[in-house]
């Protein structure tokens, strides 16, 4: 089970989500959320991350091909691309400068959940609210289940990770406020419970 927590802030939340067996951490670069860094921080957290563990950047209201030349700039591992604003065209730009691109959606708004559909390499399922800690209904992938890399996202929590990758058998899990003190706080042991719940699911599931 991959694991990915997002939404990290300082160095010691880094520290601690890899210390606790995440295999990737988001950092967000957004004007309109409460966990958006800015370009030095942002410089200096990406840095930070470790060989071995995926640096991923979490945009939301950047042009593509800005945000791709970025996370190319910084070093990133890849480059999530959340909004109803991203067109199938974004990505074609995006790609030509940083082909590492992870494509975030809702299954409210009927997407396409071919993974791949737009070039990415991983497709995230999130509530339609992304970064709110707002679930979703998974029963909407009775209908819709993607194959193939893809991440479950919203509203995830250490209590109820295990129920979720139960019902939802995604590759992987993605958390961010599930694991926060307060909007855009994250708590350490939060984190470290959240992540070894979720890689106890996988193992009893497997
Ligand atoms: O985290 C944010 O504030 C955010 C803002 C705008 C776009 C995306 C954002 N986060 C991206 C994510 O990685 C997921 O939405 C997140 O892991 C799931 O959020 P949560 O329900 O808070 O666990």
């Amino acid at each position: 089970m991959f694991v990915k927590v997002c939404g990290l802030g300082t160095t010691a939340d880094i520290d601690v989500a890899v210390a606790a067996g995440a295999d990737a951490v988001g950092l967000v670069i957004s004007g309109t959320s409460v966990r958006g860094l800015d370009h030095d921080r942002a410089v200096r957290l990406a840095a930070h991350v470790p060989p071995g563990v995926l640096s991923v950047l979490v945009v939301n209201d950047t042009p593509a091909a800005d945000a791709a030349r970025i996370a190319g700039e910084l070093g990133f591992g890849a480059l999530q691309l959340h909004g109803k604003a991203y067109r199938e065209e974004d990505f074609a730009a995006a790609a030509g400068v940083f082909p590492r691109l992870w494509r975030a959606t809702s299954l409210n708004e009927r997407p396409d959940t071919r993974v791949g559909a737009y070039g990415e390499e991983v497709l995230l399922l999130d509530s339609p609210r992304a970064g709110s800690g707002e679930p979703w209904d998974l029963s909407l992938l009775e209908t819709a289940r993607p194959e193939g890399p893809w991440l479950l996202a919203g509203g995830l929590t250490p209590d109820n990770v295990g129920e979720a990758i139960d019902r939802a058998r995604p590759w992987g899990v993605d958390v961010s406020s599930g694991v926060e003190s307060a909007p855009g706080v994250k708590d350490h042991d939060l984190i470290r419970t959240f992540v070894a719940a979720a890689k106890q699911a996988a193992s009893q599931g497997a």
